[in-house]
C-alpha cells in the first residue's frame, strides 16, 4: 500500500553542510497493514516454517550442538555483510587460541557478534525486558574489541550520520538528527512491548526497518538490527532458542533488501517489505531445518563408520562426541572433554584420521589442530562458501 512518506524531514547539520534528515513516524503504520488473503497465507507459511524449526530444535537429542554451530555460522555471515573476511574455521581457531588465517580484527568482530548474541540470550533468560538498555548492551558487546572500539560502544549517537555516498549531501539516506534518536528509540521500545501490538513476526518485520531507519548507533546498526529480529521471535515465544537468522537471505538479496528499506521510507509501502521479510523467514527457517537434519545424518553415518574399529572404537567414539560439539580442536581439548589421557586422545584422533573423519590443519608435529571436516563443510555450504 502506498501511504506516502510516513515521517518528516528535518534540517540537520552534518559535515558542515545542511541536509534533510528523515524522522520516521512511530509504529505501527497508519493506515494499518493490509493483511489480505495472499499476505495472510505468506504469514501462515512463515509461521509454519518457524514452528518446524522450533520443534526440531526441541527434539534434537543435544540441542546445544546445533545452537553452537548455528550461532557461529550466523556470526560469520552477519559480519561478512559488514566486510570481514573470516570463515567459521577462523572463528573456531580463534576460540581455541590458535592463529586464524585472517587479520585479527576480522575474527575479533565475528567473536564479538557471538558474545553479543550470547549476552542477549542470557539477559532475556533472566527475565530482562527487550528494551533499549538491552539493545545498547548488545551494541557494547559487538563493538567491545577491534575496529568498533572507537565507535561509541553501547551509546546512541550524538552526531549526524548518513548511509551511502561520500558525504551527507549526496547520501542515499540521512537518518534522524541526533536529538531525535532518543525519542525515536523510546517510541520503538514502547512498540516492542505493547501488548496490543501485532504478532511476533509482524512486530519483528516492522521493528527491523524502524531500527535501521533510526540508525541509532555510529556503526553496527545492521548487525544489531539483525540480532533484534532473532531476539523478538525468541522473546515472544515463537522460538525457544534464538535460531532464526536472516543475514544470509539479506546478503543474497542485498539490492532488494535495501530497495525495500527505501520504499518504506519514501512511499510507506510496509506491505511490500512484509512480503519480502516473510519470504526470507520461510526460506531461512526451512534451510535451518534441513541443516539440522543433514547434521544428524552426518553424525549417524560417521558413528557407523567408527563402530567396526574393534578395540579402538570406544575411545574413538568418545573423542568423536567431543568433536561434534567442538569441530576444531587440539588433543588437549579433546582429552580434557572426553576425560581420557592425552595419549589415548591422540590414538583416538589417529583412528578418526584414518577414517578421514578428522584432518590435521597446521602441518606441525606439535600443537596440532584437528578439524571435523564433514561438519565444517556442511555449514560452509549453508553459508554459500562452497
Ligand atoms: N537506504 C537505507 N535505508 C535504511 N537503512 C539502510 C539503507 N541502506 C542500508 N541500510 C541499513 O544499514 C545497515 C548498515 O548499517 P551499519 O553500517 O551501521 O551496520 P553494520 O552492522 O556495520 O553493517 P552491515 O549491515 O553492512 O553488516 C544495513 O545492514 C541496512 O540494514
Amino acid at each position: 500500500m502506498q501511504r506516502g512518506t510516513l515521517g518528516q524531514w528535518d534540517t540537520s547539520i552534518a559535515g558542515g553542510e545542511a541536509v534533510r534528515a528523515f524522522v520516521p513516524a512511530p509504529l505501527p503504520p497508519k493506515p494499518p497493514l493490509a493483511l489480505d488473503a495472499p499476505r495472510l497465507q505468506r504469514l501462515e507459511r512463515a509461521l509454519l516454517a518457524l514452528g518446524r524449526l522450533d520443534a526440531i530444535a526441541a527434539l534434537l537429542p543435544e540441542p546445544d550442538i546445533f545452537l553452537y554451530a548455528y550461532v557461529r555460522q550466523e556470526a560469520v555471515l552477519s559480519s561478512q555483510i559488514e566486510g570481514t573476511q573470516s570463515s567459521l574455521s577462523d572463528l573456531l581457531l580463534f576460540e581455541l587460541d590458535a592463529a586464524p588465517g585472517v587479520p585479527l580484527d576480522d575474527v575479533v568482530e565475528v567473536s564479538n557478534y557471538v558474545a553479543a548474541l550470547e549476552h542477549g540470550v542470557a539477559r532475556l533468560r533472566e527475565g530482562f525486558p527487550l528494551c533499549n538498555r538491552l539493545i545498547r548492551e548488545l551494541h557494547e558487546k559487538l563493538m567491545a574489541r577491534g575496529r568498533g572500539a572507537t565507535k561509541a560502544p553501547g551509546q546512541f549517537r550524538t552526531t549526524q550520520n548518513w548511509i551511502g555516498g561520500s558525504r551527507p549531501g549526496n547520501a542515499v539516506f540521512v537518518p534522524p538528527p541526533p536529538q531525535a534518536v532518543e525519542p525515536c528509540m523510546a517510541e520503538l521500545e514502547r512498540f516492542l512491548n505493547d501488548p496490543a501490538g501485532p504478532g511476533a513476526l509482524v512486530k519483528a518485520a516492522l521493528a527491523h526497518v524502524q531500527f535501521e531507519t533510526i540508525h541509532p548507533f555510529l556503526d553496527g546498526n545492521g548487525r544489531v538490527g539483525r540480532l533484534l529480529i532473532a531476539f523478538i521471535l525468541h522473546h515472544e515465544g515463537v522460538l525457544r532458542q534464538p535460531l532464526l537468522y536472516l543475514s544470509l537471505f539479506f546478503k543474497r538479496h542485498r539490492a532488494e533488501y535495501y530497495r525495500q528499506l527505501d520504499a518504506v521510507r519514501l512511499s510507506g509501502d510496509w506491505e511490500a517489505w512484509l512480503d519480502f521479510f516473510l519470504e526470507g523467514v520461510a526460506v531461512t527457517a526451512q534451510d535451518a531445518v534441513d541443516t539440522a537434519h543433514r547434521l544428524l545424518a552426518l553424525f549417524a553415518a560417521d558413528r557407523a563408520r567408527i563402530l567396526p574399529r574393534g578395540r579402538a572404537a570406544p575411545n574413538a567414539l568418545r573423542v568423536f562426541d567431543v568433536l561434534r560439539h567442538r569441530p576444531v580442536a587440539n588433543i588437549k581439548l579433546l582429552a580434557d572433554r572426553a576425560s581420557v589421557s592425552f595419549a589415548t586422545a591422540a590414538r583416538a584422533v589417529e583412528a578418526l584420521e584414518q577414517l578421514s573423519i578428522v584432518r590435521e590443519i597446521t602441518g606441525r608435529a606439535r600443537e596440532r589442530v584437528f578439524v571435523y571436516g564433514g561438519y565444517l563443510d556442511l555449514l560452509a555450504r549453508v553459508g554459500g562458501e562452497a
